[in-house]
């Protein structure tokens, strides 16, 4: 077995041959990594602008007091007018500034005598004027490819009028349970032997949360031929096959041994890790297979630890698990002689997160349910011990 850190590095050093790119309608692009860079092809905005509704005037006429509004200039007109010695022009915020006006006085800072206006209160030149290319300038890289496409990268490409962008495009995730005792949503129980099937559940709404396309294909027995089937055909429809439980060492166990026999490329198999031991990951071409443990909670944790970095990887995504530091509320003991990923909670109390174990449970791998609430994970390496309280420790969001 490899050390944790091994089994991450292996993981960050993989070289994606090719990725694979798609062009959306932006709105469709929403929650999608870009694929090439967003550049300005023009400034904004490209004309002196008014930022509020007022009179557009030369500054240098200020001291008049009193200027004659020689014409209207609503947002959106092609205004030919200018302004002229001892003039003013109404103009509106969106307006583009008139010929000969360098200032807007608002019109908050004026009384209107007839068609005339008087300053009130004089403002600096300039002022509400929005400077060609306030917003941005021409040739200037606005989005770089690889950032995930959210609200305001939506606002910014819509500005520049951009219908569709190429973003990379979402891993397929295929997820198999594999287990004899298995019983899927819904199934009638006809011996007592048999457990209702939750991991295919829980990696399906791990894969959809941390943004790859599952592909649910639910329960399968024990028997290699079945599962080679389903793994060959699972990975010849999707970019990453996701399989729980037979990683171990029962003679029933045959995960292992159909990934050899799928040629595929083993990165890793078994890493001192607690929970998760048996997890192994291997590749073919730019697939790959993770063979997550059966417990429960072994797979939930080996999935985000193995199977989100590498939907993110697919599609050049940074990470969206967060890793924090905390104080101990309460001692930790420390069991396995591995890196360990321990159910906790976490609390925020001003500014500094805590942690505490009330309510959680000690046993097996199994313990799903020590996920819930406001659960975090706590993160000790191999070569850390127990803690106590107060001690500084470092903990994993998933929240
Ligand atoms: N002699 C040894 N026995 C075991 C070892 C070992 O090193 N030597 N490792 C233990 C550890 S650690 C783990 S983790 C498990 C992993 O084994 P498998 O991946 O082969 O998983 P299974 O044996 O198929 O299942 C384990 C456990 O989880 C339940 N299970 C399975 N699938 C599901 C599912 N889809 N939903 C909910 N629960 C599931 C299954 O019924 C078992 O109780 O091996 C230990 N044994
Ligand atoms: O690997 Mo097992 O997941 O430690 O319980």
């Amino acid at each position: 077995m490899i050390h944790f850190d091994e089994s991450i590095e292996i993981l960050k050093q993989i070289k994606i041959d090719n990725y694979k790119t798609k062009k959306l309608y932006i709105m469709d692009a929403l929650g999608y990594i870009l694929a090439e860079d967003v550049v300005a092809d023009h400034n904004s905005p490209e004309f002196p602008t008014a930022a509020m509704d007022g009179y557009a005037i030369n500054y240098e006429d200020m001291p008049l007091g009193r200027l004659k509004i020689a014409s209207i200039n609503p947002a959106g007109s092609a205004l030919t007018d200018a302004v002229l010695g001892g003039t003013c022009i109404k103009t509106f915020t969106g307006s583009l500034m008139p010929e000969g006006a360098d200032t807007l006085i608002p019109i908050e800072n004026v009384e209107v005598d007839g068609d005339e206006i008087i300053i009130k209160e004089e403002v600096p030149q300039g002022f509400s004027v929005r400077e060609v290319g306030e917003n941005y300038a021409k040739g200037q890289m606005l989005i770089p490819a690889d950032t995930k496409i959210d609200f305001p990268q939506i606002g910014v490409m819509a500005g520049l009028n951009i219908v569709s962008v190429m973003v990379y495009e979402k891993p397929t995730v295929a997820i198999l349970s594999t287990g004899s005792e298995l019983l899927d949503l819904g199934e009638v129980q006809t011996n007592d032997a048999q457990i209702r099937s939750s991991n295919n559940y829980t990696v399906e709404a791990i894969v959809r949360k941390y943004d790859g396309i599952a592909m649910q294909l639910g329960c399968i027995k024990d028997d290699k031929a079945s599962i080679q089937k389903a793994m060959a055909d699972a990975l010849s429809k999707s970019d990453i096959v996701v399989t729980t439980g037979g990683v171990s060492v029962g003679d029933f166990d045959f995960v292992k041994d159909v990934i050899g026999e799928l040629g595929c490329e083993v990165l890793f198999k078994g890493v001192r890790v607690k929970p998760g031991q048996h997890i192994v990951v291997a590749r073919k071409g730019d697939k790959f297979i993770v063979g997550l443990p059966g417990f429960a909670y072994s797979s939930t944790v080996t999935a985000l630890l193995y199977v989100v970095p590498l939907i993110e990887k697919l599609q050049r995504g940074r990470s969206a698990l967060r890793m924090v530091k905390a104080k101990l509320k309460e001692p930790f003991i420390k069991r396995a002689r591995k890196a360990e990923f321990t159910a906790c909670n976490v609390s925020l109390l001003q500014g500094e997160y805590y942690v505490d174990f009330k309510g959680k449970k000690v046993g097996t791998s199994a313990i799903l349910t020590n996920m819930l609430g406001e659960a975090a994970l706590l993160v000790t390496s191999e070569e850390e011990h127990s803690k106590e309280v107060g001690d500084e420790v470092n903990v994993l969001l998933f929240g």
